[in-house]
C-alpha cells in the first residue's frame, strides 16, 4: 500500500493499512528532561564499522539511504542497552522543507533540521525479516542534524552523491565509507523501546538517540531537499518533510546514559 507523509496517505492514515501504527510502543516520541530516568547501569555503546561494507546509495522516493553488506558480523554496534552485537544494514535521513524542522524525535520541544538513522539488526535471528518481528530485533542509532556555521566535512561524501540519485529508484555505488566519521564527540544517549517510524511501524526497535547533534550547513540541508520523490519521467515532487510526528509515550520509560 502506497503510504506517504502528506494528505490522504499521511501519518494519520497509516493505521488503516498498518494497524501497528496505533500501537503502544510507537516512534518517534518527545524526549523531555523532566520525564527521563538517569540509569547509571547503562554501558557506553561502541560501533566497529568496516568501511569496505559500504555498497550503494539510493533514493527510494522516501529518503536517501546508504546500504551496507550485512551478510556477516562485519560492521556492528554493541554495548549501551544492547545484548550482544547488532549488524549495520543501512543508514538514511529525515529532513524538513526548511531548517527549523525535520527531525523525528523532539528534545524538550526542540525540533532539529534533520535526523540520521543507522539501522542494525540482531544476528541471533536468522535474517533481517525475522528480526523485525522481535522486540529485540533492531537497534537504531539516531543522530540529530543541527544547522550551524561550521558544517561537518564528513557529510560532504554523502551530499556529493545526491546528484547521482536525484529521482526515485536511482542508485549509485558508494564504496569505502565508515559512517562512524559522522558521529558527534559525545556518546551520551537516551534509550527507549519503540518502532519503525515508517509503515509497517513494527515495534522491534531499541532506540539509541544521541544527545549531541552534528552540525550541518544550511546549504547541506538545501542539498538534501534537491532530491525528488518522483521517478525520472514523472512531474517533479521535492522529497522534503519525510518525518513522522511524535507518538504517545504511554507507559514507556526513557533512560539517559548521562546525568
Ligand atoms: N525511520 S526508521 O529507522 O524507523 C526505518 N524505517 C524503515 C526502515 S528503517
Ligand atoms: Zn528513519
Amino acid at each position: 500500500y502506497p503510504w506517504g507523509y502528506d494528505g490522504d496517505n499521511g501519518p494519520d492514515q497509516w493505521h488503516k493499512n498498518y494497524p501497528t501504527a496505533k500501537g503502544r510502543h510507537q516512534s518517534p516520541i518527545e524526549i523531555n528532561n523532566k520525564e527521563v530516568h538517569y540509569d547509571r547501569s547503562l554501558l557506553p555503546w561502541f560501533a566497529s564499522y568496516d568501511p569496505g561494507a559500504a555498497k550503494t546509495i539510493l533514493n527510494n522516493g522516501k529518503t536517501c539511504r546508504v546500504v551496507f553488506d550485512d551478510s556477516f558480523d562485519r560492521s556492528v554496534l554493541r554495548g549501551g542497552p544492547l545484548q550482544g552485537v547488532y549488524r549495520l544494514r543501512q543508514l538514511h535521513f529525515h529532513w524538513g522543507s526548511s531548517d527549523d524542522h525535520g527531525s523525528e524525535h523532539v528534545v524538550n520541544g526542540v525540533r532539529y533540521a534533520g535526523e540520521l538513522h543507522l539501522l542494525h539488526w540482531n544476528p541471533k535471528y536468522s535474517n533481517y525479516l525475522d528480526a523485525v518481528r522481535r522486540t529485540d530485533g533492531i537497534a537504531v542509532l539516531a543522530i540529530f542534524l543541527q544547522v550551524g556555521k561550521t558544517p561537518k566535512p564528513e557529510m560532504k561524501r554523502i551530499l556529493e552523491e545526491i546528484n547521482a540519485i536525484k529521482t526515485k529508484g536511482k542508485e549509485a555505488p558508494f564504496p569505502n565509507f565508515d559512517p562512524s566519521i559522522l558521529f558527534p564527540k559525545s556518546h551520551d544517549y537516551w534509550t527507549y523501546h519503540g518502532s519503525f517510524t515508517t509503515p509497517p511501524c513494527e515495534e522491534c526497535i531499541t532506540w539509541i538517540v544521541l544527545r549531541e547533534p552534528i552540525i550541518v550547513s544550511s546549504d547541506q540541508m538545501a542539498k538534501l531537499r534537491t532530491l525528488s520523490k518522483n521517478a525520472e519521467n514523472e512531474p517533479n515532487l521535492p522529497l522534503v518533510d519525510n518525518w513522522r510526528p511524535t507518538q504517545p509515550r504511554y507507559f514507556r520509560m526513557v533512560s539517559a546514559s548521562f546525568l
